[in-house]
């Protein structure tokens, strides 16, 4: 790395420190930034923490030619540009056709190409319309009958056009006055600048609004077309907004018109879980404004503010009538009774608990590589153990049958955009979905497929090691007492028992598939997302939803069920119906998790649409929860 000389004219760091605002913008921040590298040149041999990442990003071209930018830029801010010309657009069609006439050279090709691109074109024309002050609509005159005492009064114009004014009023506390209650953020009130929340409204269209109720002048406002005439009394101390742009992910669905203390419903924004919303203002403590990060060219709406809606949620909750049931039932979960009167098919192989982890079936219960290795993650007693523990869990007594709240949870979580460097350990991979749809069978596919990529986490049984089996590759075969330290410890992203043995997937243990640099694919069980919604991780949560009854009919015709008595057991329709029903309880209840959604249709088609999303949430940015760089850094 070829170190800069210190110049002698340079100014010190201390001196660059003491530069005026005004300084610094006169001398230009790239001329700061040579002089901070200077500086930092003097350390660079000395072997501080950090120090050569800082000097090559401050060396970097692309930050000097961004502080060129930034510094022309500066310059036009303070002289306020004027258009040389009105009509550049023609001018560039002119130098186009002497082009057209003139030799051709490489030079002349390229500044034709320019000019005639489709982006120069609209550039040139919005310029001309700047520069001719062709501006739309045109305003009418102010009134001329305002009184000359009236010097306080502010006299708006907005020209009504399909959207909506973008500004609520209410009556004032003390005064009954009729206010401005608020502007919303980018409508259009906003965008015009003059109307501010607490502006006394004296007059709309020349009608006085003294007596009137505010629905009366909404009234005035809906009848009016064209030009909307206001005068207002400005409020006397404006706040100033210093509008702090957040990003959070909603965790409960919200509807302002079903909500009846909304101040104005049709100025709300509707939301459901899991959507992220950029929060524009903050300056209410009930009322936030925000818009949807999916469309942030929209204006704001109206949304409850985090203490409000997690007040709504507990009022809501506590409003239900009781009913306890199962969020999610266990699907293919049969007890004795049941089982008497399953109709059991000829062909199906009967087996019980010790059958499963007897010898003969080891062969089936086991997955293997081309090469004939046993890949981790995929024995029956690993899965009985956790549907038992599913059943056991997930009998969650709840008061809303459709949307099961957690009363203490924050109604939104901060989430930053986050991009993993090709340094950083992979997401963790977190496939789940209602019990049949698939995962484990989405999960074999994208191992078998590339078992130098996608790995499972090798998991932990109290169970004694079978003659077949080693340590490590199967399971790690671990003591109780050892178990149990690693549950206290939080060790386990889940865990369970099973025919009186503990089985559990550590963190460890993924950790350990991350820290080979290969990408960890877990199948959860939904009651363990929120523990492995951990900063080191960094879950990427994919839900596996069923496809329609139609076609889980066609393509499961030659599947097999796998159920705590039976193996190969065909699909039934309950068997569908129950597939259906848990992903929706499912989604109800955790989708502001989901970062994806697979539908399992075709088994070729989902596994591809999993290794491009698998691939896109590894490279690309991602919303993740601000918490997780906090813990980070
Ligand atoms: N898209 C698909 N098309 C056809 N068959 C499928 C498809 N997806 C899964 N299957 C089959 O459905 C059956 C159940 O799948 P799988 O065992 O993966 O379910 P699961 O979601 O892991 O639930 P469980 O853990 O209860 O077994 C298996 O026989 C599997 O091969």
């Amino acid at each position: 790395m070829v170190l800069p000389q210190k110049a002698t004219e340079s100014l010190s760091m201390q001196e660059t420190m003491n530069m005026t605002p005004s300084s610094l913008q006169e001398n230009g921040l790239s001329q700061v930034l040579s002089m901070v590298l200077e500086e930092l040149g003097l350390y660079y041999h000395k072997d501080v923490n950090g120090i050569d990442a800082l000097y090559s990003l401050l060396q970097a071209p692309w930050l000097q030619s961004l502080l060129k930018v930034h510094n022309c830029l500066q310059q036009y801010i303070q002289q306020r540009p004027q258009p040389v010309l009105q009509k550049a657009r023609v001018l560039s069609s002119e130098v186009v056709d002497a082009l057209r006439e003139s030799p051709s050279s490489a030079d002349s090709r390229e500044l034709k190409r320019l000019l005639r691109g489709p982006h120069f074109k609209a550039l040139l024309s919005a310029h001309d319309m700047v520069a001719q002050k062709d501006f739309e609509p045109i305003l009418p005159p102010l009134p001329d009958n305002i009184p000359d005492n009236e010097e306080a009064m502010r006299i708006v114009c907005l020209v009504k056009n399909k959207q909506p004014l973008g500004a609520t009023i209410k009556h004032h506390e003390i005064t009954g006055d009729i206010i401005v209650a608020r502007v919303i953020h980018g409508g259009l009130a906003d965008r015009s600048g003059l109307l501010y929340a607490g502006d006394k409204l004296v007059e709309v269209n020349g009608v006085s609004v003294d007596g009137l109720e505010p629905e009366q002048v909404i009234q005035i406002l809906v009848e009016s077309e064209g030009t909307i005439v206001f005068k207002l009394s400005p409020v006397a101390d404006r706040s100033i907004n210093s509008h702090t742009m957040l990003f959070v992910r909603a965790m409960a669905d919200y509807w302002p018109q079903q909500d009846p203390a909304i101040p104005c419903a049709d100025a709300g924004l509707p939301f459901q879980k899991g959507e992220i919303l950029q929060i524009v203002d903050q300056s209410d403590s009930l009322w936030w404004q925000a818009r949807k990060a999916s469309d942030l060219s929209r204006c704001a709406g109206l949304i409850p503010s985090n203490h409000l809606l997690k007040r709504k949620q507990r009022e809501f909750w506590w409003s239900q009538p009781f009913m306890s049931y199962s969020c999610i039932k266990a699907s293919q979960l049969s007890t004795i009774g049941e089982e008497e009167d399953m109709k059991i098919e000829e062909k199906f192989v009967e087996a019980d608990e010790e059958t499963f982890e007897s010898e003969e079936l080891k062969g089936e219960d086991e997955f293997r590589d081309k090469e004939g290795n046993i890949i981790a993650g995929f024995r029956r007693s690993m899965r009985l153990c956790r549907r038992q523990t599913h059943s056991n869990q997930m009998s969650c007594y709840s008061r809303c049958p459709s949307n099961c709240y957690h009363t203490a949870a924050a109604p939104y979580e901060e989430v930053v955009r986050y991009q993993r460097r090709p340094c950083d350990r992979h997401r963790l991979i977190v496939l789940f979905g209602p019990s049949g749809v698939g995962v484990n069978e989405l999960r074999k596919q994208l191992i078998g497929l590339n078992p130098s990529v996608f790995q499972s986490p090798v998991p932990h049984t109290t169970r004694q090691k079978k003659t077949y089996e080693e340590n490590g590759r199967e399971y790690f075969f671990v003591s109780k007492e050892t178990f149990e330290s690693m549950v206290y410890s939080h060790g386990f992203l889940e865990y369970g028992e099973y025919n009186g043995h503990m089985y559990g997937t550590s963190v460890e243990a993924v950790k350990a598939v991350l820290d080979a640099a290969k990408i960890c694919i877990v199948d959860l069980e939904p009651q363990c997302i929120t523990g492995a919604r951990r900063h080191e991780l960094k879950p990427y949560i994919i839900f596996i939803k069923p496809p329609s009854r139609n076609c889980m009919r066609q393509t499961r015709k030659n599947a097999s069920i796998f159920t705590d008595y039976y193996v190969n057991m065909t699909f039934k329709e309950e068997d569908f119906q129950e597939i259906e029903e848990s992903a929706k309880k499912m989604e109800a209840q955790f989708s502001q998790f989901f970062d994806q959604v697979v539908v399992n249709d075709n088994l070729e088609s989902a596994t591809v649409q999993l290794i491009s999303i698998i691939r896109r949430a590894q490279d690309e940015p991602q919303w993740i929860p601000a918490s997780w760089i906090c813990l980070d850094s």
